[in-house]
């Protein structure tokens, strides 16, 4: 029976956030953001370990172990991250095999930036699994009209049918993935995520639509977002 790993890449240094700190540390609600994106999966009892991809200079002082659930179970040893996402992907992977994770395991990838994700997305991720041979995503379809832009012109308008948002988890077989994004990275290609990688492979991994609240700190504005969702999830119950 194949596993289910968690690899959370948080190797990145928010240049687009600007703040002095990597913006997975920048407090959200009081606690940092990579705290909110963490919780979600320790409680899912399908998950055997979960895997961090640090900055380096994080595994040196040990403030990660600040993040730790109540109990340390799912945690395995973090390991530092690379020069793209990509990178620290493909060592986070490299880190599980080493740590006893099968190359037939299932893999979730889940952006440190995205604190919003729902239970509920992740379990409907899950539950796809069984009938995902060539994995799976987390997707929206665009519901805004796209413009093709010439200097800061609008000169056409984009067909908008059959395009989706990529989010994340993404769920692919272990091995399968590592041999995609090793092949990826060697040829230098334009990885920003997993799918991409795969798709390059030829194959077809299925979009599982789920809620576009599950959004990504990647600006300043997004952490004013991402604090109303989880104000508003909150006053839900
Ligand atoms: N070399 C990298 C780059 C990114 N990430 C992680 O990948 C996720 C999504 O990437 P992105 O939003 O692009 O993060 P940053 O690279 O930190 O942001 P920016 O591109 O603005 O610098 C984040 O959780 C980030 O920490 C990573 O692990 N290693
Ligand atoms: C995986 C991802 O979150 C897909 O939306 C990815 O991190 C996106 O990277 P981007 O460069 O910020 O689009």
């Amino acid at each position: 029976m194949e596993r289910v790993w968690v690899v959370i890449p948080a190797g990145g240094r928010g240049q687009r956030f600007g703040a002095a700190q990597a913006k997975q540390y920048v407090l959200l609600r009081g606690r940092p953001v990579i705290a909110h994106t963490l919780a979600v999966f320790f409680r899912e009892p399908r998950v055997a370990g979960i895997q961090l991809v640090l900055p380096g200079e994080d595994i040196a002082t040990g403030g990660w172990r600040e993040l730790l659930g109540p109990t340390q179970e799912p945690f395995l040893s973090p390991v530092v991250g690379g020069a793209r996402r990509a990178d620290s992907v493909r060592l986070g992977l490299e880190a599980l095999l080493r740590q006893g994770a099968a190359v037939s395991d299932w893999v979730l990838v889940h952006d440190a930036a995205r604190p919003c994700l729902r239970r509920e997305d992740l379990l409907l991720l899950l539950d796809s699994l069984a009938d995902s041979p060539q994995g799976a995503l987390l997707a929206v379809p665009l519901a805004d009209t796209l413009k093709r832009a010439e200097n800061t012109h609008s000169v056409g308008t984009v067909d908008r049918e059959g395009l989706w948002r990529a989010l994340t988890p993404q769920a692919f077989p272990l091995g399968a993935l590592l041999a995609a994004l090793e092949a990826a990275c060697e040829q230098n290609l334009q990885i920003t995520d997993e799918a991409s990688a795969m798709e390059w492979r030829g194959w077809r991994p299925r979009l599982i639509h789920g809620h576009g609240d599950n959004i990504k700190v990647t600006l300043r504005d997004d952490l004013v977002l991402a604090a109303a969702v989880l104000a508003a999830r909150d006053e839900e119950g």
